[in-house]
């Protein structure tokens, strides 16, 4: 049976297979085996953790699943949790790695990996869960959570993680209302702002997207990772965990050849790749609202994700619920930017795009190969943010990269567009960090690179 979410989605090229293989040669993955690394803790721990959250969640909306479906709903609450519990069982106990057998667009594309990594593997052995890359195995597990779904009409389209995302976007209501007013007062001054104030306005903003980066609900296992207070107060203090930090290079990108300020800018094109939706997704708003009013660009275009993904990641949905809750809320300045987001996506200078790749497990030095269709959209841009840590995994292809190789070499083939990654750092890859400086902070805080403390805003 296959799901709405699989039927409905629109038609978009694939290549299977492709390039893949060579692109495993070179650096060495990052791998689950060898207990103590954070790979093998997110495997053990956390993923079961999620999971479990998913259970949970599943079952205390059986009441609203039997009001909206009768009996059938009841059952359908059953068979997901009794999916579920066989998955986590899977991953725990390291079963191998299935086919799946959902029939949905990506079906093919995700097995044909499979049989790619048991290449990899040699001697006919299979991929399991503790023996395999570990960012196929974590991409994997989302996958199955929506084919487990897909499984288990009439309640195939529920997003078993819409509770916890909005409960999230919630608990940081204050932040959010912090930021609205702040871009509000901005607008009001703008004639009077020089082109240095423009840029430090802009500066700060990139700021307030990359620490809205902290937020994600995946390396909390789920649980609250809301920002509760104003993060503008805060970015003097946190500029020194900013372990690269480009933003000259973007606003020059963004500047070039053009009059600061003048109502005449020429076609320019922003686009961003999202992560997750709740406050990060506002900071990204709030970004774009201002990449419009400050005319570096003339359109900006998100880029969301298809599927429930990494508890917390932006689909079409939570971006639409967003503004809508902007919308509805008693706040003058929320509502006003609420407003402004509507009538950008109708005029079209806000555009929202989804592509099945960015729910796939692959490094994006294949997306030319792979999803032809997307690179060449990508190709249209003038600047394209990546927001977030398995963006960065992605494009650095989540290989052990010295830490001082630069970052255009580790994004291989990929080249799209000038580029830039707004990341905080929770997985340990890093590159294109001046000499020693990996070296010091691994001396004095084993855990800067999973504990989202530091940041990049790292350009190619
Ligand atoms: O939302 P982000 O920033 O992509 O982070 C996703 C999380 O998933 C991981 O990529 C793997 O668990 C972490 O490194 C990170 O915490
Ligand atoms: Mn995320």
């Amino acid at each position: 049976m296959r799901s709405e979410r699989c039927r409905k989605r629109p038609s978009q090229v694939y290549c299977v297979l492709g390039s893949a293989r060579s692109s495993a040669i070179g650096r060495s993955v990052l791998s689950i085996i060898g207990a103590g690394s954070f790979a093998y803790y997110t495997v053990k721990d956390r993923l079961p953790q999620i999971l479990t959250k998913v259970i949970d969640t599943i079952h205390r909306n059986k009441k609203k699943f039997f009001e909206e479906y009768g009996k059938e709903g009841v059952e359908a609450e059953k068979k997901a949790i009794s999916i579920f519990s066989k998955l986590r069982n899977e991953m725990q106990t390291n079963k191998p790695i299935l086919p799946l057998t959902d029939n949905c667009q990506d079906t093919d594309i995700w097995n044909q990996y499979l049989d790619y990594q048991k290449t990899l593997l040699g001697n006919g052995e299979d991929p399991s869960w503790f023996r395999s890359p570990w960012l196929y195995v974590e991409c994997y597990l989302y996958r199955r959570i929506q084919e487990g779904m897909s499984f288990s009409p009439p309640i195939s389209e529920y997003d078993v993680f819409r509770d916890v995302k909005n409960e999230s976007f919630f608990q940081s209501q204050q932040a959010m209302m912090a930021l609205c007013t702040h871009l509000q007062e901005l607008k009001k001054t703008i004639a009077s702002l020089s082109k240095e104030q423009r840029q430090e306005e802009f500066y700060r903003l990139l700021q307030v997207s990359l620490w809205g980066n902290k937020c994600d609900l995946s390396i909390s296992g789920g649980q609250d990772n809301s920002q509760k207070s104003s993060i503008l107060a805060s970015l003097e203090s946190l500029k020194s965990f900013i372990l690269v930090n480009n933003m000259d290079s973007l606003w020059n990108t963004l500047t070039k050849g053009k009059d600061v300020g003048s109502e005449n800018a020429l076609k320019t094109r922003v686009d961003i790749v999202l992560d997750n939706a709740g406050f990060e997704l506002v900071t990204d708003f709030i970004l774009a609202d201002a990449i419009l009013f400050f005319n570096l660009a003339t359109e900006v275009h998100f880029h969301g994700k298809c599927i429930p993904w990494f508890v917390s990641d932006t689909t079409k949905h939570d971006f639409d619920w967003t503004i809508q809750q902007f919308l509805a809320v008693n706040h003058k300045w929320m509502s006003k930017c609420g407003q402004t987001w509507k009538e950008n996506l109708k005029k079209g200078s806000w555009v929202y795009h989804e592509n099945l790749f960015w729910t796939l497990p692959h490094e994006f030095w294949s997306m030319e190969k792979i999803a032809p269709d997307l690179y060449t959209e990508l190709k249209k841009s003038d600047l394209i943010f990546f927001k977030g840590d398995l963006n960065y995994r992605k494009l650095t292809g989540d290989r052990k990269w010295d830490f001082t190789v630069p970052f255009s070499q580790a994004l291989k083939t990929f080249h799209p567009a000038p580029l830039c990654s707004i990341r905080t750092l929770k997985a340990d890859i890093q590159v294109g960090l001046q000499a020693g400086i990996g070296e010091r902070l691994s001396a004095s805080d084993a855990n800067w690179m999973v504990s989202g403390k530091y940041g990049v805003i790292q350009f190619s």
